[in-house]
């Protein structure tokens, strides 16, 4: 049963704080075993992947074909259906269009002192993008990691995406092609992660890795942290609607299972101002559960993790969203512009009851690779930026190291660092004679 609480009651605190920590991902368990991947992919490069390839996705793999080669791509697309191919195109004009807008820009002025400064973005050379492959294929995850890494000016973008039982959907194929990758490799989990970070034999290693995955692909991005950049913790996906009386509950709760639907670690929420509502949403989950071709996933997710919410009002349903910070926020409520002002910590606000989430994972335009695990507290979601670094620059001319250079001299001394102070003095110095 999904947790039916109500913030009126004496309990409420405490049922809210278990519902915060309830153990999703992040496992020491999982963590363990995620570890021991990364130091057999480590030590044994192409043998380890190989061989955990074929625990975990049931396929045999060689040195030669954990690549996935041109023609094979051009075979997979040449299957893909026009209306596939069309929707794919309108995907990827919205999301470039989006995310072209992301792109920063450099900047350079020269102040009082006679100093120019400024700074210049310049993109990561390789980034490896991984795309899940585990419960689902994800054609979309394809479009949403590599069309910002190429607005960025990326070099070289390799993929890892695994293949259970050696199936493939022709349309991840088809949207790598579309949006410029370089390498497809057919692996996935902790073992993708640490051969894109650390490098094999076949596969050379990346600089940044980025895009979503389950549990372990989670904690593996945790931990080669520092070796590599990496965007976010992007794991199991999470929905919270805020949602007043004035709702199709079945439109509600069909909100709920999509997200439920892609893993039994994820996590949906409703919190609504009438309970009655809330009765009336939960049951038609429960309706809903008894036909979806994916209950047997959404079930347990919505059965384990699932929540109703009761509030007093709306700016109480805000500051627990804000508690909360989910991956995605639907506002359906008389005015979702006006509750959205209020609702500061998401990775993808959703405004009003025509929006369903489903549309931002596929065509809206935003990126769908979002931080979850309350982790949007502090970051953000997928952007042109995430594939770019920022470097300054600086440059004296005489009259500005004579306007600022006394105060660095006097600083260094200040630290105890000699070699520092006497960088400037002699420059000084020089300049006086
Ligand atoms: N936050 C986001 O932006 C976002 C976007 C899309 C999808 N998602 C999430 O991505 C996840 C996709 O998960 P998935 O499972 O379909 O695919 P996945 O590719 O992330 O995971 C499959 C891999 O997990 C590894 N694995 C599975 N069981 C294991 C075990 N017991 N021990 C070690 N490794 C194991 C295997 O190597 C396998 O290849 C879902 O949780 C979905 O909600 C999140
Ligand atoms: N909702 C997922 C992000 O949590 C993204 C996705 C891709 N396809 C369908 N959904
Ligand atoms: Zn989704």
């Amino acid at each position: 049963m999904p947790k039916f609480l109500d913030t009126t009651q004496p309990d409420f605190e405490q049922a809210f704080a278990e519902l915060l920590s309830a153990k999703r991902e992040d496992s020491p368990d999982v963590d363990d075993v995620v570890a021991g991947i990364i130091a057999d992919v480590r030590a044994r490069g192409d043998a380890a992947v190989i061989e955990l390839t074929e625990r975990f996705d049931r396929m045999t793999l060689t040195p030669e074909t954990l690549a996935i080669p041109a023609a094979e791509v051009d075979a997979a697309i040449a299957e893909v259906s026009t209306e596939e191919s069309e929707a794919l195109d309108l995907a990827v004009k919205r999301i470039r269009a989006y995310h072209e807008r992301q792109m920063p820009a450099d900047d350079s002025w020269t102040d009082e002192s006679g100093a120019t400064l400024g700074w210049r973005w310049s993109a990561v050379s390789a980034a490896g993008l991984y795309v899940p492959g585990g419960l689902a294929s994800y054609p979309s995850s394809v479009l949403m990691n590599a069309i910002p890494a190429k607005v960025a000016g990326v070099d070289r973008l390799a993929i890892a995406v695994p293949t259970p039982d050696g199936q493939i959907n022709p349309l991840v194929l088809l949207a790598a092609r579309l949006s410029g990758v370089d390498e497809i490799y057919r692996i996935g989990g902790a073992q993708a992660i640490a051969a894109l970070a650390y490098g094999t034999e076949s596969i050379a290693p990346v600089d940044k890795i980025t895009g979503p995955g389950n549990a372990f692909v989670a904690a593996a991005k945790r931990r080669v942290f520092g070796k590599v950049g990496i965007d976010m913790i992007a794991g199991p996906s999470e929905i919270l609607v805020i949602a007043d009386k004035d709702n199709d509950p079945d439109w509600i709760a069909l909100d709920l299972l999509s997200q439920a639907e892609h893993d039994e670690s994820a996590q949906s929420i409703l919190i609504t101002d009438d309970a009655a509502f809330g009765r009336a949403v939960g049951a038609a989950v429960e309706q809903r559960l008894t036909s979806l071709q994916r209950r047997a996933i959404a079930g347990p997710s919505w059965r384990d993790f699932g929540a109703v919410i009761t509030a007093r009002d709306l700016d109480e349903a805000a500051s627990l969203s804000n508690r909360i910070a989910p991956e995605h926020l639907e506002l359906c409520v008389a005015d979702p512009d006006a509750l959205s002002q209020k609702t500061v910590h998401a990775g993808a606000i959703f405004l009003g009851q025509f929006t369903p989430e489903a549309i931002g994972d596929y065509v809206g335009g935003p990126n769908h690779v979002l931080p979850t695990a309350r982790s949007a507290r502090f970051s953000s979601g997928l952007s042109v930026m995430d594939f770019l670094k920022r470097t300054t620059l600086s440059k004296m001319t005489p009259e500005a190291l004579r306007a600022i250079g006394p105060a660095a001299e006097r600083l260094a001394q200040s630290e105890s660092l000699e070699a520092h102070g006497l960088s400037v003095k002699v420059r000084l110095d020089a300049l006086n004679r």
